[in-house]
């Protein structure tokens, strides 16, 4: 089942400083069936992490259509309005970046209970403890307020929360940066699960061997070999199978 055709998606940045128009990504445009994996590759500064928030309307596409197929319809993600897009994020696409956003007196299981609470405060509480566990966060810091939690430990707290409740698409944003071993292994996992009940993923990874058994495809977003002779880049977008042979331009 297609979960999400995106077409012609664009996404520029307006330099305020200089009046310059910087393009991060250029008509791209391909689609995503429920329980895929899309992994998103490309060198620094191509495009990855923009492409994923524009999804997640942190930035607002300049151009182009995402068409969602949500329970309640088809949404368009680049022109939604805002309304539509909390109620997916709520309901229907999540997104895990490399960074956790830790509030004041929240405890760690608080935290990651949170997206749980219509289930009752003591059955969340009791997935938290499951999923801070699977992630090897110590139990001592379960109660503790993560403010003052060591990176790879905020991003223990991060996955945890970002990942207790299945979601239909998810956007992984570099999730293993700062990870031991043991978590990598559980966030493998746990995606795996995500993956084989359904969810759509879409991932930047500088380290894709982590979940290289997990990739179905790959989005390679490229400078082009020869740019226009202006101080624009322009950037496209290649699908390509993990192996690297058959590439097929959208
Ligand atoms: N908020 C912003 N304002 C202006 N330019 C931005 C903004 N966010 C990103 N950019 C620019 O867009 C381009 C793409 O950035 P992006 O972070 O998406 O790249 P990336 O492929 O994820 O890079 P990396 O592999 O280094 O993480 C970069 O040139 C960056 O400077």
């Amino acid at each position: 089942m297609t979960l999400l055709q995106v077409r012609n998606l664009c996404k520029h940045f307006e330099l305020h400083q200089t009046g310059r128009r910087i393009p991060a990504f250029d008509a791209l445009s391909f689609d995503l069936q429920a329980g895929e994996f899309l992994l998103v590759a490309g060198p620094n500064g191509v495009g990855k992490s923009t492409l994923l928030r524009s999804l997640y309307r942190t930035y607002l596409p300049t151009g182009g259509q995402a068409l969602f197929h949500s329970r309640l319809g088809p949404i368009d993600l680049a022109g939604a309005a805002d309304v539509d897009i909390s109620f997916l994020r709520r309901e229907e696409i999540g997104m895990v970046s490399q960074f956790l956003r830790p509030r004041p007196r929240v405890s760690a299981l608080d935290l990651v209970a949170e997206p749980l609470l219509d289930t009752g405060i003591a059955a969340a509480r009791e997935q938290a403890a499951i999923f801070l566990n699977a992630f090897g966060l110590k139990r001592d810091l379960w109660a503790a307020y993560p403010t003052t939690f060591s990176g790879g430990e905020q991003q223990k707290v991060n996955l945890a929360r970002a990942l207790i409740r299945p979601n239909r698409l998810l956007l992984l944003d570099e999730p293993t940066a700062s990870l031991d071993r043991h978590a990598r292994a559980a966030l493998l996992t746990r995606l795996s699960e995500l993956k084989a009940a359904g969810t759509a993923l879409i991932g930047v990874f500088h380290h894709p061997e982590d979940v290289a058994e997990l990739i179905d495809r790959e989005l390679i977003l490229s400078v082009p070999a020869a740019p226009k002779q202006t101080d624009e880049l322009r950037l496209s977008g290649t699908l390509a199978q993990p192996s690297g042979g058959n590439h097929v331009v959208q």
